[in-house]
C-alpha cells in the first residue's frame, strides 16, 4: 500500500488494477511526478488510465461495415452526388463505434473531410456520442399547428411577418423561454451560462421557413415553421466537441476530429446527453411560441400541433444511439417519453421546397433504413455552386405568397436549387421509408432572404 507521502511502486500499480507491462516504468515515473506536484491517488490512476488507453488506442476499422443506401440517380448531377455520398459514408463506416448506417434519398455531402457525414446520413453507435453526426443545428425540426378558422392565407402570413423573427441576433421584444427550461439550463454543465431568452422564438436564416398552407384532408389551414435551437444549440455543439475531441484522442487518437465521441456511459457523455434534451424542449417551445403569438393575433383557435427534429440523436431499446443529420425518425416511440409530453404524435413533416406540398408521414418502419426517412427533397449541388451555376436572379415560384424578412429574396433557396421532390416522394413510398398519409398544400412562405448581401464580407468593401 502506498503512505501518503511515500514513492509510488510497481505493486501500487498492480493494487490499483494495472496490469504489468513493459510500460511500468514510465508510468511508475508519472505516477511519481504527478504525486510530488500534490495530485491526489484519484488523479493519478485517472491519468495513468489514460495513458494506458492511448499507448492501445482502439483501432480505425480497416474496411467500411455494410450500410444502406436509399438513394436513387438518375442523370449525371445525381449520379455524381451518390458518388460522393457513397465515398464519405465508406470512409464513415469505418469509425470503430458505428454499428449501421443508412443513407436516405435526400443524402448529400455536408462537408469536404473525407468521412464526414452526409445530410440524410443515418449511423447507429454504442456507447458513444458523435456531436458532429448531428452537427451544429441541434435539433433543426419542423413544426405545425392547424387552425379552428379557415383565415384568408395572405392574412395569416401578414400577421406571421409582424411577429416571427428571421436573420442573426435577437428579437427586440424578448419572448422569454419556459421558466422549467432555463432552470434545466442553469443546472447543466454545458449549458450553464447560456442565455436561453436571447434567441428564443427566432427562426435564424439559411432554408429555415414559415409556411402557411392548406391540409389536403381536411382543408385546415396550417402553420409549418423549420428552425433549429439556434444560438443555445450551436454553443453546445461547439462544447460537445471540444469534450469529444479531448475523448478520443485519449481513447482513438487515430480517429480524425470530426469523428470525435463522447462515451455515452460517462459524466461528461449523460450531461451531454441531459444537454441535448433540454435543448430539445427548448427548440420545441421555441416553435409553438411562435406559433400561439400567431393564433392568438388572428383570434383563431389552435386544432392541433405536432413537429419533429431533423438533426439529432435518439437512443432506441436496443441501447443504439441513432444520429439522425437530416433524417426524419419513421419509428414509433421517436419522440421519446410520451407520458411526459401528451402533443407529440406518431407524425412526423417532410418538406421539399416553398412551392411544393409538404408530407405528413407515418412510420416507415424499414429496419434497412434503420427506421428513418428523408427530411426534405435535398441538393445534388452546393448552395454556391448553384449559385454560380444561375448567376441571374431566378423568378419567385408562381402562384406562392414569397416574402423574405430582411426584403431581398435569396435565389439559392427557390425551388429550382433542390432535387425534384417528386423523385423523391418516389423513393420514400419504393423504399417504404414512411407512409404519406396528408399533404399541406403551400399558399406562400417567409425566409430570412439574403440579409447578407451587402456585409463587408461578401462586398469586401466596409459598410
Ligand atoms: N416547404 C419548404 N421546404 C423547404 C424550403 N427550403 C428548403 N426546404 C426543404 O427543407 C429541407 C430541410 O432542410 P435542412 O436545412 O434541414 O437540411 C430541404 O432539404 C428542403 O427540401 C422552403 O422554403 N419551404
Ligand atoms: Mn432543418
Amino acid at each position: 500500500m502506498t503512505t501518503e507521502h511515500g514513492a509510488i511502486t510497481g505493486a501500487d500499480l498492480i493494487a490499483w488494477g494495472f496490469k504489468p507491462s513493459r510500460r511500468f516504468g514510465d508510468l511508475i515515473a508519472a505516477a511519481n511526478a504527478m504525486r510530488n506536484a500534490g495530485d491526489d491517488d484519484g488523479a493519478i490512476q485517472a491519468h495513468l488510465a489514460s495513458l494506458e488507453t492511448a499507448a492501445a488506442p482502439i483501432p480505425i476499422r480497416t474496411n467500411a461495415i455494410p450500410f444502406g443506401v436509399f438513394l436513387d440517380a438518375d442523370d449525371e448531377a445525381e449520379q455524381a452526388n451518390r458518388a460522393a455520398v457513397i465515398a464519405h459514408m465508406d470512409a464513415l463506416m469505418r469509425v470503430p463505434t458505428i454499428k449501421a448506417g443508412a443513407v436516405m434519398p435526400d443524402a448529400c455531402p455536408s462537408g469536404v473531410s473525407p468521412g464526414t457525414i452526409p445530410v440524410g446520413g443515418v449511423v447507429a453507435c454504442e456507447d458513444a456520442i458523435h456531436p458532429g453526426f448531428h452537427s451544429s443545428d441541434i435539433c433543426c425540426s419542423v413544426a405545425i399547428t392547424t387552425l379552428k378558422r379557415h383565415d384568408d392565407p395572405k392574412r395569416v402570413l401578414d400577421v406571421a411577418q409582424q411577429l416571427t423573427h428571421f436573420g442573426p441576433g435577437r428579437r427586440k421584444d424578448i419572448v422569454p423561454a419556459p421558466r422549467d427550461i432555463a432552470a434545466a439550463f442553469a443546472a447543466n454543465p454545458f449549458l450553464r451560462d447560456i442565455d436561453p431568452d436571447a434567441q428564443f422564438a427566432t427562426q435564424g436564416d439559411g432554408n429555415h421557413f414559415l409556411f402557411v398552407g392548406t391540409l389536403g384532408k381536411t382543408s385546415e389551414r396550417a402553420i409549418v415553421t423549420h428552425h433549429g435551437s439556434r444560438g443555445p444549440g450551436a454553443m453546445l455543439y461547439k462544447r460537445g466537441m471540444a469534450a469529444a475531441k479531448r475523448h478520443t484522442g485519449i481513447v482513438a487518437h487515430r480517429v480524425p476530429e470530426h469523428q470525435s465521441w463522447l462515451k455515452a456511459d460517462s459524466d461528461a457523455g449523460r450531461s451531454y446527453w441531459e444537454a441535448l434534451q433540454i435543448v430539445r424542449r427548448w427548440t420545441k417551445a421555441s416553435h409553438f411560441a411562435i406559433h400561439e403569438m400567431i393564433a392568438r393575433a388572428l383570434g383563431n383557435r389552435i386544432e392541433d400541433q405536432f413537429w419533429n427534429e431533423h438533426n439529432f440523436v435518439f437512443q432506441r431499446a436496443d441501447g443504439l444511439y441513432y444520429h439522425a443529420k437530416g433524417a426524419t425518425p419513421s419509428f414509433r416511440g421517436w419522440w421519446g417519453d410520451g407520458a411526459s409530453d401528451q402533443r407529440d404524435t406518431e407524425l412526423t413533416l417532410i418538406p421539399m421546397n416553398m412551392a411544393a406540398p409538404i408530407l405528413i408521414c407515418a412510420p416507415g418502419d424499414n429496419a434497412e433504413a434503420l427506421d428513418f426517412a428523408p427530411h426534405g427533397a435535398g441538393r445534388n449541388i452546393g448552395r454556391k455552386a448553384f449559385m454560380r451555376g444561375n448567376p441571374d436572379a431566378l423568378a419567385p415560384p408562381p402562384g406562392i405568397d414569397l416574402r423574405s424578412y430582411c426584403g431581398r429574396l435569396d435565389p439559392s433557396e427557390l425551388p429550382a436549387a433542390y432535387k425534384d421532390h417528386r423523385a423523391v416522394i418516389r423513393q420514400i413510398e419504393a423504399f417504404k421509408l414512411a407512409r404519406v398519409v396528408d399533404r399541406i398544400e403551400p399558399h406562400g412562405c417567409i425566409m430570412a432572404g439574403d440579409w447578407e448581401a451587402d456585409a463587408p464580407w461578401r462586398t469586401g468593401k466596409p459598410r
